[in-house]
């Protein structure tokens, strides 16, 4: 069963304690079964609507790095293709309630483990706020984000919480893996954009990141929160 559905306050204790360790030891935090079926699927419907009723906005213009094959040089053609798509979500609009019910869901986690005891690194920061909600749609075609930084100049953002919405992801077909290189180390996390799956990192320099490129549509929705 999903772990806020539980209703056991054991169950929550014990994932908020799990997060501490995660974030402690690897800077990253992988919860499956977040909200479970029933409430996943009803952010993921609440995100279809949005997108089908065109309330996206076309995501970063990335180069199309393709060559022309003729030309001994490599050639780059100037034309772009777009990447993710986004949306911002501040929640109390008309048809985000279920948005606005896993950010508020997000928000009691963060805020919990942020004031535990003994709760290591988590204790040096003191989170007061978030960014609202950032409803990311890869439309598949090989649509990627590049390797990054999301907090790179120290501007307030502390971790980084995505919940995807993807059923039956399988990444050996689809693609759109989150890989993160956290610094320093030499490891690598590959984590699939799994269905009612949230993880959280540290998002400045120590979590570089990439999207690999996604051959079907890819919903996520980030929240950052800052210190
Ligand atoms: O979806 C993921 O698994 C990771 N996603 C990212 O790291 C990520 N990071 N920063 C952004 C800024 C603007 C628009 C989209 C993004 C974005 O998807
Ligand atoms: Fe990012």
């Amino acid at each position: 069963s999903s772990f806020m559905g539980s209703g056991s306050e054991r169950r929550y204790e014990d994932l908020c304690r799990n997060i501490i360790n995660d974030m402690n030891q690897y800077g990253l935090s992988v919860v499956d079964d977040f909200l479970g079926t029933e409430k996943g699927l009803k952010i993921l419907n609440e995100v279809r609507n949005m997108y089908s009723a065109g309330a996206f906005h076309d995501g970063q213009l990335v180069h199309n790095m393709r060559t022309d094959a003729q030309s001994s040089t490599s050639t780059v053609r100037g034309d772009k293709i777009r990447g993710d798509k986004i949306k911002w979500v501040g929640g109390n609009e008309p048809g985000c309630s279920n948005v606005w019910y896993l950010t508020n869901q997000i928000d009691s986690v963060v805020y919990r483990v942020n004031t535990m005891k003994d709760n290591g690194i988590l204790g040096n920061y003191h989170i007061r706020e978030r960014t609202r909600a950032m409803v990311a749609c890869y439309p598949g075609s090989g649509t990627h984000y590049v390797m990054h930084v999301d907090n790179p100049n120290k501007d307030g953002r502390v971790i980084t919480a995505i919940y995807y919405l993807n059923i039956n992801w399988d990444a050996s077909e689809s693609g759109g893996i989150l890989r993160i290189r956290p610094t320093p180390g030499t490891t690598v996390a590959d984590i699939e954009p799994k269905f009612d799956r949230l993880i959280f990192f540290w998002s400045d320099i120590r979590n570089p990141h990439e999207v690999q490129p996604a051959h079907r549509t890819r919903y996520a929705i980030t929240v950052w929160y800052f210190d």
